[in-house]
């Protein structure tokens, strides 16, 4: 069956989000087994938990301490890095600052962003990274931030490549399709998300219900804290909860525009209604921003023809990420 004719098929509403086993992606067969449960997922849900992913334990635990330790801080020490005054939002965001609904004054989370660096840094950095990449702002405290952040970082940054690599085969194209394009690394935001005990609990969210900018998204949540929710096609908030040993795939505006739809960018949203803080880390995964995105021929068809004109991937960026972090000063006024 043709993209175009497995997407028509899968029109039903989902109930839940489907598990891939990614752990066996060595051989080509292993491959093309792994990309049809991937393209079901991407068709039919636009999220799907990945288990086997490779990202050490270690690795997770030091990142989650640091990132609780660094929250934990005086909200001075934390504004010192605040994300406006550095470039592409890296940096520190308070409560409220990012709005991702044109309904809602503010989300009520805290994020610290992060973009490529090397750990140890090389004599041809330059040469690497895209010239839109930026200096990140690292805290003095705690010990070991950096170290953690970056360490996570780039075990992100590994899975991306085999993850493009599965969503070339599942959308029938060569698996280094996406290989040479992507060298504006990823953009990661940790979230602390408070707990939303107070009367103002069913219209402010600590996400507001939207869909990620890029091309996909790789999450990590805090284990046994429910938050997440994900928007079917009947309008029912489906739970995402955290599944021990699991990172969380979904599918963004870019590569949905991309696929004509035929992958789907399902809208989610966060609230924490637990009684205690909630952690979350985003690695947004993307595509050089020179790019031009336009949907691809196995995703086009006479019945179904091209819904979007073509862009370039860095436009649609800086136009999504204007209206997220602008939104508040023009909702001030
Ligand atoms: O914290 C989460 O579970 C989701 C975060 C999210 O949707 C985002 O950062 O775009
Ligand atoms: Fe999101």
């Amino acid at each position: 069956m043709s993209l175009v004719e497995t997407a028509a098929s899968m029109n039903s509403a989902f109930d839940s989000i489907p598990i891939v086993n990614i752990g066996c992606a060595s051989t080509p067969e292993e491959r093309a087994t792994l990309a049809r449960q991937i393209r079901d997922a991407c068709v039919k849900v636009g999220f799907f938990y990945i288990s086997d992913h490779g990202i050490p334990q270690e690795t997770i635990d030091a990142v989650f301490s640091a990132m609780k330790a660094y929250f934990s801080l005086p909200l001075e020490t934390k504004m010192k890095l605040y994300h406006r005054e550095g470039a592409n939002y890296r940096g520190y965001a308070p409560l409220s600052d990012a709005n991702f609904s044109a309904e809602s004054r503010g989300d009520m989370f805290e994020g610290f962003v992060i973009g490529w660096e090397e750990p140890v840094p090389k004599e041809d950095d330059d040469k690497k990274v895209d010239t839109t990449a930026v200096p990140n702002l690292w805290p003095s405290e705690p010990a070991g931030f950096r170290e953690a952040f970056l360490n996570y970082y780039h075990a992100t940054v590994g899975l991306r490549n085999t993850l493009f690599c599965l969503f070339a085969l599942a959308l029938d194209l060569p698996e280094t399709y996406f290989g040479d394009i992507h060298r504006n690394l990823p953009t990661m935001r940790s979230h602390y998300y408070p707990p939303q005990t107070g009367p103002e609990e069913d219209y402010i969210m600590g996400i507001n219900a939207h869909s990620d900018f890029e091309c996909f998204t790789i999450l990590w949540q805090e284990p046994g804290i429910q938050a997440l929710q994900v928007l079917n096609s009947d309008k029912q908030w489906i739970n995402a909860p955290p599944i021990p040993g699991t990172l969380v795939i979904n599918i963004g505006d870019l590569l949905a525009r991309w696929t004509n739809d035929v992958f789907k960018s399902t809208v989610h949203r966060v609230i924490n209604k637990s009684s205690v803080p909630r952690y979350s880390i985003a690695t947004f995964v993307g595509v050089d921003y020179h790019v031009e995105v336009k949907p691809l021929p196995s995703c086009v068809s006479p019945e179904s023809p091209p819904k979007y004109e073509p862009i370039f991937a860095g436009d649609h960026v800086r136009k999504r990420l204007g209206e997220t972090y602008h939104r508040n000063a023009t909702l001030a006024k």
